[in-house]
């Protein structure tokens, strides 16, 4: 099966996201969302919120994070960008696509990824490194343990070694071409010395 999914890094820091439902899976969505996007904008509208959810507002003591104990209307996605659908009822996640559509957002249906314009990905962060995996929706559970195993293979310094790549291409002279070919030898060995050495 061909993926023509099409990743892009969101700054969500400038984006209005809903999540309806505060479940397992929109507690979920949202820890996961938190964890790399703690300057993301986001109302959660749920009947019900488990525990979790209100308990990171006190991780996250900063976070724009707006919780609304309400049953789902229409209008509540009005002004948003991004929606994720993740309550228990299929029908009414349909509703919550149906509105944000509407309103001109983008929708993920956790339920229903035929619904879905964007799915979330397994994220790993190395300081400004991010890498997102999808698997095209066959196996989150993959997604998750391959995410794992990236972890465990980065080395920490990787963040160091970007910061020290970014000073070294402020201070480069030359045309664009020049620049490009001294970054691309400069770091040559980092694919050669690599090759081969890690298997998944
Ligand atoms: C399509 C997608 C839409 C979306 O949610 O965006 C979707 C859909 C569904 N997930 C389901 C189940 C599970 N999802 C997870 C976990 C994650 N799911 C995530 C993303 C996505 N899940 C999108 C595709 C991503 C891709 O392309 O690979 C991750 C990566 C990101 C995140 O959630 O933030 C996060 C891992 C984060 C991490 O750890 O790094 C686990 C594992 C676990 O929790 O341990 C299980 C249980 C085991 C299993 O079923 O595999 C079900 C069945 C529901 C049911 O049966 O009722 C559906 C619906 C369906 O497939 O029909
Ligand atoms: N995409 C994914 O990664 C996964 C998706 N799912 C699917 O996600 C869906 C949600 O599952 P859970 O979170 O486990 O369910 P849950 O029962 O734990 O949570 C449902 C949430 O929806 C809220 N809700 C229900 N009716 C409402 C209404 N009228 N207005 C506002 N809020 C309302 C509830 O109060 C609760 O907060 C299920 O359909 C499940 O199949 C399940 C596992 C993983």
């Amino acid at each position: 099966m061909k993926n023509t999914l099409y990743p892009v890094f969101l700054k969500l820091d400038r984006l209005k996201m809903l999540i309806v439902g505060a479940g397992e899976v929109g507690c979920e969505k949202l820890t996961f969302l938190l964890k790399s996007s703690p300057d993301a904008h986001i109302t959660v509208v749920a009947r019900e919120v488990l525990p979790p959810v209100s308990e990171l507002l006190e991780h996250y003591p900063d976070v724009d994070l707006n919780i609304i104990r309400k049953d789902f209307e229409p209008a509540d996605t009005e002004g948003f960008d991004l929606v994720i659908a993740a309550t228990n009822f299929e029908d009414l996640n349909r509703q919550v696509r149906d509105a944000a559509k509407a309103h001109g957002a983008l929708v993920n249906v956790a339920d229903t990824p035929a619904l879905c314009d964007f799915y979330l990905g397994s994220i790993v962060t190395r300081g400004s490194l991010k890498v997102a995996i999808s698997t095209n929706g066959q196996s989150p559970t993959f997604a998750k343990r391959f995410r794992q195993w990236l972890e465990a293979i980065l080395p920490e310094e990787t963040d160091a070694l970007l910061s020290h790549l970014k000073v070294f291409r402020d201070q480069l002279k030359g045309d664009f071409e020049t620049k490009v070919k001294t970054l691309n030898d400069l770091t040559a060995s980092l694919v050669e010395e690599r090759q081969n050495q890690q298997t998944w």
